[in-house]
């Protein structure tokens, strides 16, 4: 892509751009735009056949003035130092955009599970878990799941933290399986959070979700949920993506069958919901009313922004736009929700998870998503309220207005900062 962008320098630049709506000074902006600290760590792990294997491992810390660092762990072949710093940085801005009480942390391990074993990958995250085990705690730091990582691995690291410390801890980390202390509605949290600020925005930029058009970049568990619950407002889902390529059907399909089918085959391609197979770029730019990009970091640059149809984009990954991708959409009047309003659902109920860990009291589904509905409906507001006090240049500066602030009064009122 020609103008792909390292993400942690596109944090630094989102902060920049909402910093002009502030009046902090330059040492506090410096102090928001690095993270506490980085462990950077290599794994040395036996495979199968007796061979050692070491692989490279991250883990973020970036700002913990609102409470225990938080943030998930992400398996793939493209995670760096940099990427977890960028991403533990945007999980401070989100758990504060959407107030709840947590910093932001992020890591992962450079390595594409599908070409282990299951029995490898369990190695492989045991043995992160070891090296994490000092600097995580259900007061200190809890890791969750992103990319390519789910319930197993959650209840593997969970497993090896509690024998290390010979403890019951289940709050160390959330997005267990429900028999591990996991919580109801968490699988599902990430795409209705993206369903809801669809909603709200929609609603509030007076269009119509009944019978929009919506296309979906990557079909894992942000994307393909967003897309059967936008699917249930009335909206008709029309082209959806994976890293094998997409599918599109200009009369729509059941989003629910394509994800069966995924599930069946390990891929979208031959979904028989759909009528032609299209490139990855043909589906960012096709002439929809909603874009959800759902996979990684980047997916739309400038040039493409240039080449977007979409009139509403709903950020469920994280970063999937570049700053300067930002900045055409922006002159071209596209309307975009960011990733830390629109994908807050999974660490707001990751909240509800470590809060019902530590009560030992759990809930019902339904409670878990009335709490989650309130959480982002208020975020919502304060995201509006903020975009037409301050006439910012576009909905994500807002939403970084509100967040720092956030961030900044707890370093101030918590006596962090003189
Ligand atoms: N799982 C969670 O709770 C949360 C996830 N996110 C973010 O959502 C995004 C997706 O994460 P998950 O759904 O959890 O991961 P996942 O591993 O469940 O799914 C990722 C999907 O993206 C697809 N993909 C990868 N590269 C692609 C490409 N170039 N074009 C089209 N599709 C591609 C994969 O095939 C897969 O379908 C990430 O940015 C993640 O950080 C954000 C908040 C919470
Ligand atoms: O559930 C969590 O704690 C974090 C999820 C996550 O990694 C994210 O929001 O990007």
């Amino acid at each position: 892509m020609s103008d792909e962008v390292n993400p942690f320098e596109s944090l630094q630049e989102q902060i920049d751009d909402a910093a002009a709506y502030l009046e902090y000074s330059t040492d506090v902006l410096e102090r928001l735009k690095h993270p506490e600290r980085v462990l950077e760590t290599t794994l040395s792990v036996e495979m199968d056949d007796g061979s050692v294997e070491v692989f490279e491992a991250f883990r973020s810390q970036f700002n913990g003035d609102r409470g225990p660092y938080k943030g998930g762990i992400r398996y793939h072949p493209q995670v760096s130092r940099d990427e977890v710093k960028a991403l533990s940085g945007w999980m401070v801005y989100k758990c504060a955009a959407v107030n709840i009480p947590y910093g932001g942390g992020k890591g992962g391990i450079k390595f594409d599970p599908r070409q282990y074993s299951a029995s490898e990958v369990e190695r492989i995250t045991r043995s992160f878990a070891k090296e994490l085990r000092p600097l995580i705690g259900e007061d200190r730091d809890i890791p969750a799941p992103d990319v390519n990582t789910g319930q197993r691995e959650m209840n593997w690291i969970k497993d090896t933290y509690e024998t290390l410390e010979n403890t019951t801890e289940p709050g160390v980390i959330t997005g267990k399986a429900p028999e591990s202390g996991g919580s109801a509605g968490r699988v599902e949290a990430t795409g209705r959070s993206v369903m809801l600020t669809t909603r709200e925005a929609f609603d509030y930029l007076g269009k119509d979700i009944e019978r929009a058009t919506v296309a979906v970049q990557g079909y894992g568990n942000a994307g393909s949920v967003a897309a059967k619950l936008i699917d249930d407002l009335g909206a008709n889902v029309v082209a959806v993506s994976d890293s094998s390529g997409a599918v599109h059907n200009p009369d729509g399909f059941d989003a629910r069958a394509a994800k069966d089918h995924k599930n069946e085959t390990g891929s979208l391609a031959g979904f028989e919901g759909a009528t032609e197979e299209l490139s990855n770029e043909e589906l960012l730019t096709m002439d929809v009313d909603l874009l959800i990009p759902a996979a990684l970091e980047n997916a739309i640059d400038g040039d493409i922004a240039n080449h977007v149809q979409a009139d509403i984009i709903v950020e469920a990954a994280n970063g999937p736009l570049t700053p300067r991708a930002d900045d055409v959409l922006s002159e071209r009047d596209v309307a975009v929700f960011p990733d830390i309003l629109a994908n807050a659902g999974g660490v707001t109920v990751s909240y509800f998870e470590w809060v019902q860990n530590r009560q030992r009291f759990y809930w019902e589904e339904e409670r878990v998503n009335d709490e989650l509905e309130r959480v982002i409906t208020t975020a919502f507001e304060d995201l509006v309220d903020t975009y037409e006090r301050t006439d910012a240049e576009d909905f994500r500066t807002a939403m970084y207005v509100v967040a720092i602030e956030r961030v900044v009064d707890a370093a101030e009122e918590g006596g962090i900062w003189p």
